[in-house]
């Protein structure tokens, strides 16, 4: 069966951002003009692309969606997708939703129309704490999402997650099993376990599921408080990194194709074995 109808170019904007949102906003418009000229037709900005990332800086970044046409950001992307005529993956941004107050690291997803495709509220707060070399615990701030988001395009499905999200292989399995053909993850690892894990998650839920992994970092700026690992990349789904970036500013552009995911699948046809006969309480304690 073919999960991808036709064969695709995914950009990845790793941005340079800085503390001015609408510099930010401004920039992501300029990268993502380029990359489409380049030939992408889904492009995707990293998470938090249009604020620094720190807990600190959430609630006076967030914007409410609650009146689309109200939040800077939400109207940004809607027009720059348009204007290009691409899937606009709008990474992530602060969120608040003014009923409750609560705070949320939220992705927006534009058709080529500029027509919002999905919403995802990140549901795996990053909170660890790793003694003398990092702390971050975005619960003290955030609320979680409690969804798992898939969003069709012309091309087939794709599943979103940001960032923490990655870790947590039970998301992407399920988008796989209702067929997308890639997880994309927005994402801003960091000098400690980007080293240690960022390649190696991106590759292991590739290989997991048979499908594509996306990964978009914002650039490094050792300026910032926060110092993202970068290094962007798309990895095929038999798990090799087809394109990656470095610390800077920059874009990739992958092809994606639907025989490499059959050619994969029916090589090593662990989509077909599995035996949820055996372990189809999974998510039992004992
Ligand atoms: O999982 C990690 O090591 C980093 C996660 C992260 O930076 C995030 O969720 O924003």
């Amino acid at each position: 069966m073919s999960i991808l109808r036709q064969p695709l170019k995914l950009a990845l904007v790793q941005l340079a951002t800085g503390a001015d949102k609408a510099a930010n906003l401004a920039r992501a418009k300029v990268k993502v003009i380029e990359a489409a000229r380049s030939g992408a037709n889904i492009v995707v900005l990293p998470e938090c692309f249009n604020s620094p990332y720190g807990t600190n800086y959430f609630p006076q970044y967030a914007e409410s969606l609650s009146t689309p046409i109200l939040s800077q950001s939400f109207t940004a992307l809607s027009a720059i997708a348009k204007e290009t005529a691409t899937y606009l993956i709008g990474g992530s941004i602060p969120e608040v939703d003014t009923t409750t107050n609560k705070l949320y690291n939220t992705s927006l997803v534009f058709s080529p129309t500029g027509d919002l495709l999905a919403t995802h509220r990140k549901v795996h707060l990053f909170d660890i704490d790793i003694p003398g070399k990092i702390r971050f615990k975005e619960s003290e701030v955030l609320s979680p999402g409690d969804e798992i988001t898939i969003f069709e395009t012309k091309y087939g499905k794709i599943g979103l997650g940001i960032c923490y999200d990655i870790r947590f292989p039970e998301l992407a399995m399920t988008a796989a099993r209702k067929g997308c053909f890639a997880m994309v993850y927005p994402g801003a690892f960091n000098m400690t376990t980007g080293p240690l894990h960022w390649t190696l998650l991106a590759r292991s839920r590739a290989v997991d599921n048979q499908i594509y992994v996306a990964l978009c970092s914002p650039a490094r700026d050792l300026n910032a408080s926060y110092h993202a690992w970068g290094h962007s990349m798309v990895v095929d789904p038999n798990g090799e990194v087809m394109e990656e970036l470095e610390a800077s500013e920059g874009i990739v552009i992958a092809e994606l194709r639907n025989e490499r995911v059959e050619e994969v699948r029916t090589g090593i046809p662990v989509t077909t074995q599995r035996r949820f006969d055996v372990y189809k309480n999974v998510a039992d304690n004992n």
